[in-house]
């Protein structure tokens, strides 16, 4: 994630108002994956297209926010195991879910909230440089655990599981973790051994049935992307039509689902108004089927509609 939002802060302050004329309530998109499996670069490749990444953030209609920010504070006991590579970063219980469950409803009553960056090398969560994250249309969450939590997960209106092959993963995170976190070979080794791949395994890999859209390949994966970024600016361009998000959301799940052509329920749900979206989504649903069929993009049946 970039960070021109960040802002200095002496606290982890959240759901600023905003005037009621202005509440958005984004659409929610959860962005799951393996580590280094291309989570943050597929998010950087979806704000690009849609011309959000260059945008002064006040202004972005799409925004990106890691799960990094909400691990736990440690201990100095646990600091120092995590020195040595020995504490589990991967399991859970490393994260504030409570806190990541306050932040992404208040997230979705189109607050402004204010979140701490993480840093990698000191293990710790910079309350010195706070993200600050404006009321936006579109919002993307990425982290190996977004899915894990029930809570959380049921939050969002759409889910994202990038899927690299574990050879793939372990061979950018070794140059990544020494050249951008501050580790040595030794440890990115010892810590992806004695904790990253079991809990991968363990806590992340099975969360992907979950998803609604599996992405092979990350961000190689540019019929995938593509795909998305188009849902993503149906979504911008016809929000208007149907109000509110929930609209939006059932009417794009039942879209993926392959339900909305089949009869009344999807044209009830354009009554009126949105015909246009309703074909829209029909034809992107058509192709999303053609691309399924070529292995580019796997689309689940997932039927769990929002819940709010
Ligand atoms: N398709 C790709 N080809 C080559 N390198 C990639 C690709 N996707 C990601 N990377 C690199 O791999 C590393 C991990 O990618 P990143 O997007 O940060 O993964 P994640 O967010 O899942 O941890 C980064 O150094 C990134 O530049
Ligand atoms: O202090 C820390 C915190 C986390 N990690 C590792 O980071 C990855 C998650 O980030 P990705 O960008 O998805 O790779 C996780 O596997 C942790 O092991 C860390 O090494 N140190």
């Amino acid at each position: 994630m970039d960070n021109t939002n960040k802002e200095k802060s002496d606290g982890f302050v959240n759901g600023d108002a905003v005037p009621s004329e202005e509440i958005k309530s984004p659409f929610l998109i959860g962005v799951a994956g393996g580590t280094a499996s291309g989570k943050s670069t597929v998010c950087k490749k979806i704000m690009e297209q849609l011309g959000q990444a260059e945008m002064d953030h006040t202004q972005r209609q799409v925004v990106s926010i890691s799960q990094d920010s909400f691990y736990r504070e440690l201990t100095p006991a646990e600091k120092l195991k995590a020195q040595k590579s020995k504490f589990n970063f991967d399991h859970p219980d490393a994260f504030n879910e409570e806190l990541m469950y306050e932040t992404l409803q208040s997230i979705l009553k189109g607050h402004k909230v204010k979140i701490p960056s993480y840093d990698y090398r000191t293990n710790s969560l910079d309350f010195e440089n706070m993200l600050v994250i404006y009321p936006a249309d579109v919002v993307l969450f990425e982290g190996i655990l977004v899915f894990y939590f029930p809570k959380i997960r049921d939050l969002f209106h759409m889910k994202l599981f990038v899927d690299t092959d574990s050879d793939t993963r372990l061979a950018r995170r070794v140059p990544r973790d020494i050249n951008e976190r501050g580790r040595d070979l030794d440890a990115v080794l010892t810590q992806y051994m004695t904790f990253v791949k079991p809990a991968f395994e363990e806590f992340c890999s099975p969360t992907k049935k979950f998803a609604d859209v599996i992405i092979p390949r990350g961000a190689d994966n540019t019929v995938a992307i593509d795909l998305i970024v188009q849902h993503i600016r149906d979504f911008l361009n016809n929000r208007s039509y149907l109000g509110s998000t929930t609209n939006m959301a059932l009417y794009m799940n039942m879209d993926l689902c392959g339900n909305v052509g089949d009869g009344a329920v999807g044209a009830d749900a354009a009554s009126g108004s949105g015909n246009g979206t309703y074909n829209a989504i029909r034809r992107f649903s058509t192709l999303c089927k053609e691309l399924t069929m070529k292995g580019n993009v796997f689309f689940e049946t997932n039927k769990n509609l929002p819940h709010h």
